[in-house]
């Protein structure tokens, strides 16, 4: 088990409602990309699954038990936070294990660490402050930070988002092969993202919000069985056909406004 449940979740700062009635339920080990417009509340939502907050009506369940906080269940990547810069990237995952398996000698942890970081490339990095490392690097150490510890879920906010496409794809097959390396222990995903191909690639469901307010538009099964390979994906109609609905899905408003006879303002012209 390591479902996840959000029933009736609404969300408000102050006055400012940001998503309502979201229900969702991710099953156990299931990957689920959250898809959305910017502002929708995608990273709200994910901080909610974190414990980072609470919802302001609504449950929030992990295994039919309420999320009240922050937990060693969940194992969190953000986009470009994730690392203490102070701590070299071995003591950042040395950190994480030692507070998941507080038994274990620090001998222990050292060795799991790198370990882990090895286990994503990162041979030479264990005494090297975050600062010292590239983006994709920092990201990699914050993925086996986040498998270290073996939470059965794991939350992602956009970690992909500030990197070039060739270390974005790296990072996508790693984060894959991790994930399906052991099917019978596989980790139930929360993925951010704003971009469709990569939700597809990743995703075995993808949940499209909407905006003012926020909400669950549609919820759209990646149909395309795994180990999915980049480039055959991309000649796969199934992909082409996904990929065209999940665009319309996401331009719905607009498309709504433009078949209403309104027009739709560019950014910037009401200043
Ligand atoms: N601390 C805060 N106080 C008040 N409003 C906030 C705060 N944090 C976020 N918001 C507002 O909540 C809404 C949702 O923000 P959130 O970052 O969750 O959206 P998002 O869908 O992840 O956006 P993006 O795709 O641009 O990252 C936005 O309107 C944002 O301005």
């Amino acid at each position: 088990m390591h479902e996840i449940a959000l029933h009736d979740v609404a969300f408000s700062y102050g006055s400012q409602t940001i998503f309502e009635d979201i229900n969702f339920t991710a099953y156990a080990g299931e990957f689920v990309c959250l898809l959305g417009p910017s502002g929708c509340g995608k990273s709200t939502l994910l901080r909610l699954l974190a414990g980072l907050g609470q919802p302001s009506s609504g449950r929030l369940t992990l295994d039919g038990s309420p999320i009240t906080g922050p937990g060693l269940d969940r194992g969190v990547v953000f986009q470009d936070y994730s690392l203490f810069p102070w701590m070299t990237t071995g003591q950042n995952v040395v950190l994480a294990l030692n507070q998941a398996f507080p038994g274990n000698s620090k001998a222990e942890q050292a060795e799991t660490a790198q370990a882990y970081l090895e286990m994503v490339g990162l041979t030479d990095v264990f005494h090297k402050l975050p600062g010292a490392l590239s983006g994709g690097m920092r990201q990699r150490a914050a993925i086996a930070r986040a498998f270290a510890i073996n939470s059965p879920v794991l939350l992602m906010d956009e970690p992909f988002g500030a990197l070039d496409a060739i270390t974005r794809a790296r990072l996508q097959d790693l984060l894959l092969q991790l994930w399906q390396h052991n099917s019978a222990e596989r980790k139930t995903v929360f993925f951010v993202t704003h971009d469709v191909e990569e939700a597809i690639l990743l995703a075995d469901r993808v949940v499209v919000m909407g905006v003012n307010p926020g909400s669950v538009r549609s919820v759209l099964e990646v149909d395309i069985p795994r180990p999915r390979r980049r480039q055959e994906l991309y000649s796969d109609p199934a992909f082409a056909e996904l990929r065209h609905k999940l665009i319309r899905e996401l331009n719905a408003d607009v498309l709504e406004k433009l078949n209403h006879g309104r027009t739709v303002q560019s950014a910037g012209e009401a200043i």
